[in-house]
């Protein structure tokens, strides 16, 4: 699966809605096995789109937030094989997806991957916080998530929140294809439930909470103060264009 949003593929309503489908139509296909990538050069994705945030019709940003939940729900609790060949940034929303998949591999180069929602003024949901618990330890989430920590690729290797380092894209998805092969041999059924049992507690944590998730979210996109921080953060990603 290929996002190809221009410039940043930052997750807006009608991107998620698209990648929702795609992820149903692997699912009903009996695929084996995903690999996660972006037409970009240089960015895997922006995160969700600020825009989709900023002074928000209600009704939509709604959506918006269920849609996103909907995809996590499909992509980190997958039946088929899921990996992720990162080939350019990928903060907060991007990293959420690669790490909701079950292997990375980053190009090398001057690129970062990280949950940097506390520089923005805002706080990663508990389900973010789960996926990344789920990839690195949990003292190093924590670092991380308090400090809106990117890390660029060696120090994404060395905590684990990537498996491997790849020249380019092609050599990344060769990799993931390794990554996807281990499972030749290993029964199918076996490997997905054993998958999904690893991960039900996080899964079953947002599906309880699912409406209060989405509350909370409502109720800060309704903040004032939230709504400057977002302003001001919009201003300064223009200013540096
Ligand atoms: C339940 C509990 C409570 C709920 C609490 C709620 C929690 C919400 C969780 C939030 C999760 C998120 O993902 S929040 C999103 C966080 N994302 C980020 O901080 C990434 C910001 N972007 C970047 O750092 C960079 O753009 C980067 C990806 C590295 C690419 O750099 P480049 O130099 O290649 O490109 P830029 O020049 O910066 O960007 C190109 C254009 O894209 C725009 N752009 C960049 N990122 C964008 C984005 N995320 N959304 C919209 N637009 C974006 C820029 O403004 C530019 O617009 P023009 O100048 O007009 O061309």
């Amino acid at each position: 699966m290929t996002l190809q949003r221009p410039p940043v593929n930052s997750l807006n309503l009608d991107l998620l809605k698209e990648m929702s489908k795609s992820l149903d139509e692997i699912a009903k296909n009996k695929s084996k096995a995903m690999i996660l990538t972006s037409a970009s050069p240089k960015v895997f994705s922006a995160g969700l789109d600020i825009m989709e945030m900023y002074k928000p019709d209600l009704k939509r940003v709604e959506e918006f937030w269920t849609t996103l939940q909907e995809v996590w729900f499909k992509l980190f609790g997958s039946n088929f094989i899921t990996a992720a060949a990162i080939n350019g940034h990928a903060p907060a929303g991007g990293c959420l997806l690669a790490m909701s998949c079950e292997y990375r591999v980053m190009t090398g180069g001057n690129f970062s991957i990280g949950l940097n929602e506390t520089a923005l003024g805002i706080v990663a949901p508990n389900w973010f916080m789960d996926t990344m618990t789920n990839t690195i330890p949990v003292r190093e989430a924590e670092y991380a998530l308090t400090t809106a920590r990117m890390f660029n690729v060696e120090e994404a290797l060395k905590v684990g929140l990537i498996d491997e380092v790849a020249t380019d894209k092609d050599d990344a998805i060769a990799k993931c294809k390794g990554f996807i092969g281990k499972f030749d041999r290993i029964p199918a059924l076996a490997r997905s439930i054993t998958k999904l049992k690893m991960r039900q507690a996080a899964i079953k944590r947002l599906q309880d909470g699912r409406r209060e998730d989405l509350n909370e979210f409502l109720q800060f996109v309704q903040n004032p103060k939230i709504q400057k921080s977002l302003e001001m953060y919009i201003q300064s990603l223009k200013k540096k264009a």
